[in-house]
């Protein structure tokens, strides 16, 4: 099996330069780069013209919610993967707050086998911290490391009990597994649906205050310190955080961090009065000064990593109101258009720093050998186009969520092909390919 892409439009990581150039797949893998000046002999093998189209690693995510088993009329595995593929994702890692929770050797071993069967971009699960993210008993992590999860997390829900955490870092640390950790103390969040601000304020809303997540930070900051454990934290979203994570990088703690489009993008100032729970996520959109401090904390790399946390919720539920409606938006479809648009083409950031935090490091912070283009590696590609203007279109979206704050945004930086391990699993003209 030979793929030759030519007339793809390179960025060198070294000189920020763009270049034309051939690539050829073989087997799966990159096999070979050649200048633009003169085109391969492409006789025998599958052509992809990219038409001067960037090509770069596939996107990766590590934070993301399938549904599957248990929420199918939210998204499933496949729906899951088609969206992520569709947005230029080519690894994705669900999270285990699934009906059943994603707490055993089975659960992880029926999402690896629909995964394998259904699904079109590599998926890579994390298993819970405690049965049935319940906080009160560790799962097995030593048979769910066998059984394929690459991390455990409770995400979806803080773990309360300090001793428990501490626990499950001392377990995790000796089996060379990271814990990932949803920040949110209960005691300070109970019945609120928006963050503590001026959308609060002005309704007379209860508001959930900064402090519940940062206090959980600032504990497990200590505990990896205490342990030696790999600690990664969820969807960073408030100015403490991120002040609270650039001590402890600094003092030298194994913590590494994450945050997602909507929280560099959007605050509570941006909710309409008319309390579209389309707007309502967890963490909550914040203060425009949390949004600044998120956006320097991903500049001086106190945050490693861009994640979607794609939240799928059916149009019933979300139509409950801001006070009923469950927590989460969609992200696979407008996440690398959104950050191009508002970061790169504005000039705060260079198109390579936004492909690193969403290809090469991610693949770092969890040792994983995708998110780069070198000779050798998986074929796991995407082709962008950089140059057309359209609509976010929730109609278009291939996930079954339509719950995205972002309807009618006009953006750049569209994905146009995307090739998980040598094979094309979709393209903008023909979409998915099984
Ligand atoms: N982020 C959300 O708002 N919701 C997530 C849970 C989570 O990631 O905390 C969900 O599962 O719906
Ligand atoms: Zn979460």
């Amino acid at each position: 099996m030979v793929t030759w892409i030519i007339n793809a439009k390179t960025l060198s990581m070294e000189t920020g330069e763009m270049e034309i150039k051939h690539v050829r797949l073989e087997n799966g893998l990159i096999a070979e780069w050649r200048d633009g000046s003169a085109l391969p002999d492409t006789t025998r093998a599958e052509l992809i013209d990219a038409k001067g189209k960037l090509i770069s690693p596939g996107f990766i995510d590590m934070h993301v919610h399938l549904r599957e088993p248990g929420f199918e009329y939210k998204e499933t595995i496949a729906s899951g993967t088609e969206s992520a593929a569709k947005g230029g994702f080519t690894v994705i890692a669900p999270m285990p707050n699934t009906r059943p929770v994603m707490d055993t050797p089975e659960t992880i071993h029926l999402v690896l086998d629909k995964a394998a069967t259904e699904g079109v971009v590599r998926v890579l699960p994390y298993a819970a911290i405690t049965k049935n993210e319940l906080g009160r008993e560790l799962t097995d992590f030593a048979a769910l490391k066998e059984a394929g999860a690459i991390g455990f997390t409770d995400d979806g829900v803080g773990v309360q009990n300090a001793q428990m955490m501490k626990d499950a870092m001392t377990l995790a640390k000796s089996l060379d597994m990271p814990i990932i950790a949803h920040c949110e103390d209960d005691t300070l969040v109970e019945g609120a649906a928006v963050s503590e601000g001026a959308f609060a304020r002005k309704h007379g809303l209860k508001g959930i205050p900064n402090e519940s997540e940062a206090i959980h930070v600032g504990r497990d900051i200590l505990l990896s310190e205490a342990t030696g454990v790999h600690y990664h934290i969820c969807h960073v979203s408030t100015e403490q955080s991120v002040r609270l994570i650039r001590l402890g990088k600094s003092v030298g703690v194994r913590v590494t961090s994450e945050v997602c489009p909507h929280h560099l993008l959007l605050s509570d100032e941006h909710i309409p009065d008319s309390m579209d729970a389309n707007w309502k996520m967890n963490p909550p959109l914040r203060t425009p000064k949390d949004v600044e401090a998120c956006i320097q904390g991903i500049e001086d790399g106190t945050i490693d990593i861009i994640v979607t946390d794609h939240a799928p919720h059916s149009e019933e539920e979300k139509a409950r109101g801001m006070a009923r409606a469950p927590f989460g938006i969609v992200g696979f479809e407008t996440a690398f258009p959104l950050l191009y648009t508002k970061f790169v083409r504005t000039g705060r950031w260079s198109l390579e720093f936004l492909l690193r935090r969403m290809t090469s490091d991610p693949a770092r912070v969890f040792g994983l050998p995708y998110g780069t283009m070198a000779v050798g590696a998986p074929a796991d590609l995407i082709l962008i186009d950089l140059e057309n203007e359209r609509e976010v279109d929730p109609a278009a979206f291939l996930t079954k969520g339509r719950n995205t704050p972002f309807t009618g945004w006009k953006l750049y930086g569209w994905p146009a092909l995307t090739i998980v391990n040598g094979k094309v699993v979709w393209t903008e003209e023909n979409g998915i390919n099984r």
